[in-house]
């Protein structure tokens, strides 16, 4: 199937310093891919360049099949029907919301309809007249949605579009932003270096390090199985433990831990990436003590000892705990990767 985009070993430099090291990323028709990866690895880049605002050094960019970039061609943004979402919105101040809307239209398609259409995928065609400050920031950003959908592109490309907002807003907007691609049948790639935000609003995320793609999978395999230490902390919580391995099992300084399979290292010393929720508290597991507990609302969160071993585990909040005696096990399978040097 001809995918929706497909980028193919590129790179790009900035004053000689490269940014893009030989890109691989693909997305599905109909696909919504996160981009996640921390601060600085590259993430904007790469979008700038599928949306056509950079040109790239090497390698090509494809779009429904048909290059859009490389071998010293470069189709400016405006042809390549790719609609863009901006960080924090960016709406034409002096324009209402059916203004901005219309704003990437061509002259004979700005009608009220296809603007209301374009706002109804989003719940706001209510608040056409509004000006963009009588609107709240979730508000903006979904209009810059309806913005960048109006024209009917087949792919969107969001950067850190919930950035600045407060932590719920982000939570149910990545839901209704994910509901509106979808009812727009685009395909779309999405910056962000929140892993929950990309796990809830992505089919397939790619994990981005120091200008490469580390690992492009769907959302639970590249937390359950990230393919290298790297990619374990971009995706969420992770507890390293050092570990002998045997087969499929290893013995970790918390008792024993099943692997996901055995490691391509084979047996010996290894590094056991183990998740947080998978460190569960209560016997039969190894003694552990208790040397702070820090409430966190729905939790308390505990500084435990195992041995020379200091961990921080989750625990539920519990009014009358102190500092005690607990034990501790793995459950659920982890991944083994070569020992820290
Ligand atoms: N126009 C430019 N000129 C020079 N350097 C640039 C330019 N754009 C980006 N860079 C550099 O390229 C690197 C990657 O930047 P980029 O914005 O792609 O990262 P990012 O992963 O999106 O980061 P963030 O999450 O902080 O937005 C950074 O070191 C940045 O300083």
């Amino acid at each position: 199937m001809t995918k929706s985009v497909q980028v193919r070993d590129v790179s790009k430099a900035f004053a000689g310093h490269a940014v893009l090291r030989g890109v691989d990323f693909a997305v599905e028709p109909g696909k919504i891919a996160a981009l996640l990866g921390p601060s600085g690895c590259g993430k904007t880049t790469l979008l700038r360049a599928i949306a056509g605002f950079d040109r790239i050094d090497g390698g090509e960019i494809l779009i429904d099949g048909a290059r859009v970039s490389g071998s010293g061609s470069h189709l400016p943004p405006e042809k390549r029907r790719v609609g863009y979402v901006p960080q924090e919105g960016a709406l034409f101040p002096h324009l209402t919301v059916a203004g901005n809307v219309g704003y990437g239209l061509k002259r004979r398609e700005r009608t009220r309809e296809r603007i209301g259409a374009a706002l109804a995928l989003v719940g706001l065609e209510a608040l056409m007249e509004r000006y963009p400050h009588q609107l709240s920031g979730g508000q903006q950003q979904r209009v810059a949605l309806a913005r960048a959908l109006a024209p009917g592109p087949k792919l969107v490309v969001l950067d850190e579009p919930f950035n600045g907002l407060d932590l719920d807003l982000r939570r149910s907007l990545c839901a209704e932003v994910t509901a509106a691609l979808q009812r727009a049948g685009a395909s779309a790639v999405l910056v962000t270096h929140d892993p929950e935000e990309a796990f809830a609003s992505a089919d397939v995320v790619a994990v981005m390090q120091e200008g490469r793609i580390a690992q492009q999978d769907e959302p639970r395999a590249v937390y359950r199985r990230p393919a290298s230490a790297a990619v374990a902390r971009i995706t969420g919580g992770a507890i390293f433990l050092e570990a002998t391995v045997t087969g499929a099992a290893a013995e970790t300084p918390l008792g024993p831990a099943a692997l996901v399979a055995a490691p391509p290292q084979g047996d010996g010393r290894a590094s056991v990436c183990v998740r947080p929720e998978q460190i569960v508290l209560g016997a039969p597991g190894q003694a552990a003590t208790v040397v702070e507990r820090s409430f966190r609302g729905d939790h308390d969160l505990l500084t435990v000892t195992v041995g020379e071993r200091r961990l921080s585990v989750r625990a539920p909040a519990h009014p009358d705990s102190g500092l005690d005696a607990i034990r501790l096990r793995i459950e659920g399978p982890c991944v083994a990767f070569p020992p820290v040097a």
